[in-house]
């Protein structure tokens, strides 16, 4: 890590520190079956604007501190040779839209993945008392609405498609057949609203099936 690290721009050991957190993330992410195989990508912004990012390829719940690379606010690494996350730009237009977010979490659950192939562009939660893990939600009676968006193997374009909806948005969005995007203003609340929503579309696909 150490060649990795530009001392002059952050505080000693912020990078040290997002990464171990990415790691304990990818971890945690992989106890609940989210990143299988090498699904799933992970970011924490750094205090000098850059984003520390998972590697694009290696299995997320496995990750050594190698696992983890530098890349500027546009996605570009920081070494030319390191190869980000295939979906980097879509974390950096999570930060580039919200000041606060401090990370992003990417998952590929079963539940994610089965409930935005069914159909329609939104999923909407009501009734739920977690829902109220969500940014401006004080009670389950409230309507959570997640927004749902054609997978596109092209990023840029995929980003086009999700950015007028960014502002709107309180838990996050799907990707159809692919899987969930959420973040928060630090690694904590990224993965506590991520466990709170996939709940919540785990509660979803046993209603359905329950019909
Ligand atoms: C086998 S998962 C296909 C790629 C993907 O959707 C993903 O989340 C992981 O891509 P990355 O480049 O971040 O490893
Ligand atoms: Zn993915």
């Amino acid at each position: 890590m150490d060649g990795m690290m530009d001392k002059a721009a952050f505080p000693a050991g912020a990078y040290c520190d997002a990464v171990a957190r990415i790691i304990a993330a990818g971890q945690r992410m992989d106890r609940f079956g989210w990143v299988p195989a090498t699904a799933g990508n992970i970011s924490i912004r750094l205090p000098d604007g850059t984003l520390a990012i998972t590697r694009s390829g290696g299995h997320k719940g496995l990750l050594g501190p190698q696992g983890v690379i530098r890349v500027d606010a546009a996605g570009a690494p920081l070494l030319p040779a390191d190869r980000p996350s295939a979906e980097t730009l879509l974390h950096c237009q999570v930060y580039a839209h919200d000041p606060a977010a401090g990370a992003v979490l990417h998952g590929h659950s079963v539940a994610s993945t089965v409930l935005s192939m069914a159909g329609g562009n939104e999923l909407v939660l009501e009734g739920y008392e977690v829902q109220k893990v969500f940014a401006g939600q004080d009670t389950h009676a409230a309507r959570v609405s997640v927004p749902i968006f054609d997978n596109d193997q092209d990023i840029a374009r995929l980003c086009r498609v999700v950015a007028p909806h960014l502002d709107a948005m309180r838990a996050g969005y799907i990707i159809r057949g692919h899987g969930v995007y959420v973040w928060g203003a630090d690694m904590d609340v990224a993965l506590a609203r991520l466990e709170g929503l996939e709940f919540l579309l785990a509660c979803e696909l046993e209603r359905r099936r329950m019909r």
